[in-house]
């Protein structure tokens, strides 16, 4: 049986007063959608960076994260482009989200309180480093970057050489 926690108490900003307070669409969501406050068009490989009209006090051990809507990705070639944007619990400006249209032929209108992305809050956990000579080892040790095979061809048909070139670089590492 799965147990409901509590939410986390999170103190909010409206750097906007008519900006809806963002909220849960489902009881089961992760995310909470996010609007912009400015409307925006944005042509074909055009990026934008759109207030939302919010910033908040994370609670320390917390941060947010910008993540993009499937909808817009699917319908609209929207995507962010530091997916996903952090949040750093410290930071309390306005909540930014820096969206680019990579439809080819297509414009992205956004009118003002469109929801534009949706925000992650989770734990985040700090690390302490300890530097040694030799790691311990492990099954997968330094594969990586398609490794484990069943990758996509890149550049037509003679992309999977150059596919083969990227992991060649990485071995020599
Ligand atoms: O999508 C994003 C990503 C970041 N931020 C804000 C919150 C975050 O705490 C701050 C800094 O973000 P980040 O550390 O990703 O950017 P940076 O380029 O490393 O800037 P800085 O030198 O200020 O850390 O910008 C946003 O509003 N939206
Ligand atoms: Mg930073």
């Amino acid at each position: 049986m799965s147990e409901r926690r509590n939410p986390v108490d999170v103190l909010l900003r409206r750097l906007d007063p008519e900006v809806p307070v963002p909220s849960y669409g489902h009881p089961g969501d992760a995310g909470l959608d996010l609007v912009t406050t400015e409307a925006a068009d944005l042509a074909p490989g055009e990026r934008a960076v759109l207030p939302t009209g919010i910033s908040l006090a994370l609670p320390d051990g917390y941060a947010a994260f910008v993540h993009p809507r499937s909808g817009l990705a699917a319908r609209c070639g929207l995507a962010l482009v530091n997916a996903p944007g952090t949040v750093d619990a410290g930071y309390r400006g306005e909540i930014k989200v820096i969206v680019v249209n990579l439809d080819p032929r297509e414009s992205v209108r956004f009118e003002r309180f469109d929801r534009i992305a949706q925000l992650v809050v989770q734990q985040v956990e700090k690390v302490r480093f300890h530097e040694v000579a030799e790691l311990p080892g492990s099954a997968r040790a330094e594969g990586g970057f398609g490794s484990t095979g069943g990758h996509a061809a890149v550049g037509g048909s003679t992309g999977g050489n150059e596919y083969a070139s990227v992991g060649a670089d990485w071995e020599g590492q």
